[in-house]
């Protein structure tokens, strides 16, 4: 199986599209009005359909009520419902019910107790993402850019495929993947000039740096076998 590599907080036509030229397998848009990228539903829709078929579009919430997320689906006509607030298990069962859609749930990692919720989750929930859990006073729960330490998910046994985010950028991203060894991996602040602002040559070369990671990987797992 592929790294799945997803590009989150897209708000501009151009970033976009330089997301879906060097191959993003998903697209991800905010429905948070706290965050910088924080879209429009006129936005979403034009944005929705420049994707086309190219990659999977995600539409990200947090602790969004229904109506909200019925006029986000109506609009954007997303493949994925990322959950990136307190939502239980009981309301991710209920979500999946009433739209139809698969659901990735994030799960704030600070230290290897967080991990004690995960299982429980991963029984409803189609994709895990861990994500870096924001400060108390952070005004929101992600896209801060921050990382965790990747070594709690170093012998994880989830079942599950899973995606790790959290303050990943070229650079960091091997050895991320090297350490968690995750399928997915999804990024905002890395590819931005400033909160909110994407930038097409860092889409680029995340985007490469995850392919050439992969490579390696597969090349040491291959050499190892
Ligand atoms: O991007 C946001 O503004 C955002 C707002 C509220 C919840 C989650 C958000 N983004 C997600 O956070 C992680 C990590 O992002 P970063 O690369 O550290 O900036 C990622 O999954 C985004 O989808």
């Amino acid at each position: 199986m592929s790294l799945i590599v997803k590009i989150c907080g897209l708000s501009e036509p151009e970033t976009l599209d330089a997301a879906l030229d060097a191959g993003a397998d998903m697209v991800g848009f905010v429905f948070f009005p706290p965050s910088p990228r924080h879209l429009s539903l006129e936005a979403a829709r034009d944005l929705g359909r420049r994707v086309k078929d190219r990659a999977g579009k995600v539409a990200l919430t947090v602790d969004a009520d229904d109506a909200t997320i019925a006029n986000i689906v109506e609009t954007l006509r997303p493949d994925w419902l990322q959950l990136h607030g307190r939502e239980s298990v009981a309301r991710i069962r209920d979500l999946k019910q009433q739209f139809g859609l698969p659901v990735m749930k994030a799960i704030p990692v600070e230290s290897r107790d967080d991990l004690a919720a995960v299982a429980g989750y991963a029984a409803v929930a189609d994709r895990i993402l861990f994500d870096a859990r924001a400060p108390k006073d952070a005004t929101r729960p992600g896209g801060l850019g921050v990382p965790f330490d990747w070594r709690i998910l170093e012998d994880l046994k989830l079942g599950k495929p899973f995606f790790l985010s959290g303050g990943l950028n070229a650079g960091n991203l091997a050895q991320a993947i090297n350490i968690a060894r995750p399928q997915g991996i999804d990024v905002s602040s890395g590819v931005e000039r400033a909160p909110g602002v994407k930038d097409a040559n860092m889409i680029r070369a995340f985007i490469g740096a995850a392919r050439g990671a992969e490579a390696s990987l597969h090349t040491a797992t291959a050499n190892a076998g």
